[in-house]
Formats: structure tokens, sequence, C-alpha cells
């Protein structure tokens, strides 16, 4: 049996209070096998029946590389049109991804067809094999910022594309993009809450009892 003291909790809430989306990376590289690492940790996530309906894509070619950045600022420019005056100048000065900085590129998939776990839990939603993949990328954020590392998701993409780009199975669900290195810097407040964009709320806001 594992115990966890006080010391340990106090920590962990740290962990969480500082895990940050990041977007500004320094260049230096991840030490070899750092990638390997979270992933490993990823595998560690619940996932519905034991699915483990996760696939990860380490991005290393430059070519799909830059075709991701394009399809990203495709994506970001589109995105800008959608807003109007105040909010979208706004919104054209956020960083939304840091791709042509960072060191590591993941790109996270959900395998649909997989049979592990003889999709138990399934049946009535097929959703939480997604649901189980994006929980993978929590604890591997939060992994990763333990070990001094950013991570940031990218979701302003067209999964149509990075389907194309990554040559990757019709059946795999497009999750989410990482951006994986060290920050420029460390904070405890999202980067959205520090650019007025929008602010992170208390948990009552959010909870009701029945
Ligand atoms: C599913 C999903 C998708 C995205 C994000 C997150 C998640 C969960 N986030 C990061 C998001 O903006 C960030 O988590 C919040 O602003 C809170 O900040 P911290 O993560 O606490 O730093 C994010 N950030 C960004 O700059 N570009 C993006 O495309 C996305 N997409």
């Amino acid at each position: 049996m594992v115990a966890f003291d006080e010391a340990f909790r106090r920590q962990l809430r740290e962990l969480f209070v500082w895990r940050r989306d990041v977007r500004r990376f320094r260049l230096d590289p991840l030490p070899s096998g750092a990638m390997e690492r979270l992933i490993e940790i990823a595998c560690l996530s619940p996932s519905v029946g034991l699915s483990q309906p996760w696939r990860f894509v380490i991005v290393e070619d430059n070519t799909r590389r830059s075709a991701v950045v394009e399809d990203f600022k495709a994506c970001n420019a589109d995105a800008l049109h959608s807003y109007s005056g105040e909010r979208a100048a706004r919104y054209a000065s956020l960083k939304l991804a840091g791709l042509e900085e960072a060191p590591g590129h993941l790109a996270v998939f959900a395998d649909k067809t997989n049979d592990m776990g003889h999709r138990l839990g399934r049946a009535t939603m097929p959703e939480t094999i997604e649901y189980s993949v994006a929980a993978a990328i929590c604890c591997m954020w939060l992994a990763a910022r333990a070990d001094g590392i950013g991570l940031g998701w990218v979701s302003v993409l067209n999964p149509a594309r990075i389907h194309e780009v990554l040559e990757v199975p019709e059946s795999w669900k497009f999750i989410g993009y990482l951006c994986v290195g060290y920050p420029q810097e460390e904070f405890d407040r999202p980067e959205l809450e520090r650019a007025n964009w929008e602010h992170r709320r208390l948990a009552k806001e959010f909870t009701t009892q029945r």
C-alpha cells in the first residue's frame, strides 16, 4: 500500500495550480526519451472498459510539421473572422499555439474501432472513447509540469487536414495536437486570464445540489 502524506498533498495541489497551457517555448530540445516517458504516464490513465483507445503520433518530419503550422494559421484566420470589434482585436492579439518554437509535436487520436475492453461501458455512450483520451492528455499535462516541461493543447486545426498530413487510419478520431517543450516562464494563472480574455471562476459557480 502506498500512502501519501500532507506534504505530498500540498505539493500535488501546487502542481494543479501551476500546470499551464504553454504557448511560449524555449528552443532547447527535450532530453532523449522525455516524450516517450510522458506517453508511458498517459497510458496509466483511466479508460472506458480499460480500452486504452489513445494513439500517439510523435511528429518529427519537418514537412508535416510545417503543414500543421499552415493549417493552424488558416484555421486561426477563420476563427478571427467570427469575432468583431474589440473582441476581434483582442483575439488577434492572443498567441494560441507554440507550434513554430516547440521542440516536441505530439498528435493524439482515439481509435474508435479499438476492441480492447470488449465494449464495456460504451454501449450507450460511445463517446467515452474520446473522453478516455482527453483524460490521458490531462494526466500527461500534469506529469509534464512535474518534470518542468510545458504542454500546449492546440485545437485550432482542421481534423481532416491533420489526418491527411499525418496519414493515420480513418478510424482514428483526432483529439488534440500537443506542443511540448520548456516554457519561457512559469505562471500560476492561465495566459487567457492574464490577457483578459476570460477568467477562472470558483467551483461553487459550477456546482448544484439535487
Ligand atoms: C480541449 C482543449 C483544447 C484547447 C485548450 C484546452 C483544452 C482542454 N487550450 C488551452 C486552454 O486555453 C487553457 O487550458 C485554458 O485557457 C486554461 O489555462 P491553463 O490550462 O490553466 O493554463 C488551447 N489553448 C490554445 O492556446 N489554443 C488552443 O487551440 C487550445 N485548445
